[in-house]
């Protein structure tokens, strides 16, 4: 077909009308008002993030006794070796730590486990989710995530969406950020669920959803939690309970190209896992899940090849949706 007879689905394009929205939208007087009996939590995983999660912590504390708008404040640590728990604290959250939630169970890595735990050691109603390496945050994106739960009962689940520039030390490249979704997540969600493919931000960090919705689904471990989550909310409640909402601008720690290599193989295994269940690949043999990289530089460098080889485990686990644990055992934590 001739590229320019191309338009987005009818779908796509009706859902990205009427489920969007902006942050500046959702004022915290209004909200306030709306929120009646609803608690809701904001969650932060953060592993190694002493420099930026105090700042988080702060601007939602503020926000918190301000307007009576978050509940609580919940930062995961998920193993950190740095003062990350620390300053969290000093900030004015709760703070669990990773494996003391999930005590008992398989032992699990990665920001999803960090993210489960997040969820059984909280309590609100809603529940929004931030990254701990956010720069220059502000409240808005708390409101805008919480807004549309608070005020539309059909809607279950919101994903942020912002503008990603690429920080580097030569300078900033405008929409440079966000390689792992246009290269791999974005291709993947519009050849195999491109009923998704109005969501702006699929891999995003910050989200909040209904506690009754999330923890009905399972946490894939690692970083294939957000694409997992999106498919598996698709699922459940269907693309009309799902909304996003424009943040802005967003700004982060960048990880280097081999980080985001194995990142985007774990979301390829993800989404292998959905594919599979549902049916959709015929061969029961799964994906190989070691990525084999290479590295210059190093000492034992093969000979010939001038670089040494690196090998990772890109497999991902699941925990099981929280509703399906023992009231007991959810417990842990809170
Ligand atoms: O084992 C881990 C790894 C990360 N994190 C935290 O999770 C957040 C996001 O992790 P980061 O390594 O900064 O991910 P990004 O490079 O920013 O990756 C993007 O893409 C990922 C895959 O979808 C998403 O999980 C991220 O939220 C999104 O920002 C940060 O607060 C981390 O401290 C953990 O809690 N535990
Ligand atoms: O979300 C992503 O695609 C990855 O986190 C990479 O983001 P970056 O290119 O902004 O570092």
């Amino acid at each position: 077909m001739d590229q320019t007879d191309l338009t987005a689905s009818p779908v796509v394009e009706a859902w990205t009308t009427y489920r969007t929205s902006s942050a500046g939208r959702w004022q915290p007087a209004e909200l306030i008002r709306r929120k009646g009996t609803t608690t809701v939590s904001v969650v932060i995983p953060a592993r190694n993030e002493e420099a930026t999660v105090g700042a988080i912590v702060a601007t939602v504390r503020r926000l918190a006794q301000r307007t009576g708008l978050v509940d609580e404040i919940v930062v995961v640590d998920s193993r950190s070796v740095d003062r990350t728990a620390e300053v969290a604290e000093a900030a004015g959250a709760r703070v669990v730590h990773q494996d003391d939630v999930t005590r008992g169970l398989p032992r699990l890595s990665g920001k999803g486990d960090a993210l489960w735990a997040g969820l059984a050691a909280s309590t609100g109603d809603v529940v929004a989710f931030i990254d701990g390496d956010l720069e220059g945050f502000s409240d808005h994106f708390v409101t805008g995530l919480i807004g549309p739960l608070l005020s539309d009962p059909s809607v279950e689940f919101v994903k942020g969406f912002y503008h990603r520039p690429l920080v580097r030390s030569g300078g900033v490249e405008q929409d440079g950020g966000g390689r792992v979704t246009e290269l791999a997540a974005r291709p993947l969600l519009n050849l195999f669920w491109p009923t998704l493919a109005g969501v702006v931000q699929p891999l995003a960090g910050e989200y909040a959803g209904r506690r009754r919705t999330l923890e009905r689904i399972p946490f894939v471990s690692g970083y294939g939690v957000e694409f997992a989550m999106l498919v598996d909310l698709l699922d459940l409640v269907g693309l009309d309970a799902l909304a996003q909402v424009d943040l802005g601008e967003r700004r982060h720690r960048h990880q280097d190209t081999a980080a985001l290599g194995r990142m985007s193989a774990q979301i390829m295994v993800t989404a292998w896992s959905r594919l599979h269940r549902a049916g959709l690949v015929l061969t029961e043999r799964p994906p190989a899940t070691v990525l084999t990289q290479f590295r210059r530089g190093a000492e034992d460098a093969l000979p010939g090849l001038d670089r040494t080889i690196d090998v990772t485990d890109i497999d991902v686990q699941e925990r099981p949706p929280l509703a399906s644990l023992a009231r007991s055992r959810r417990a842990v934590g809170r």
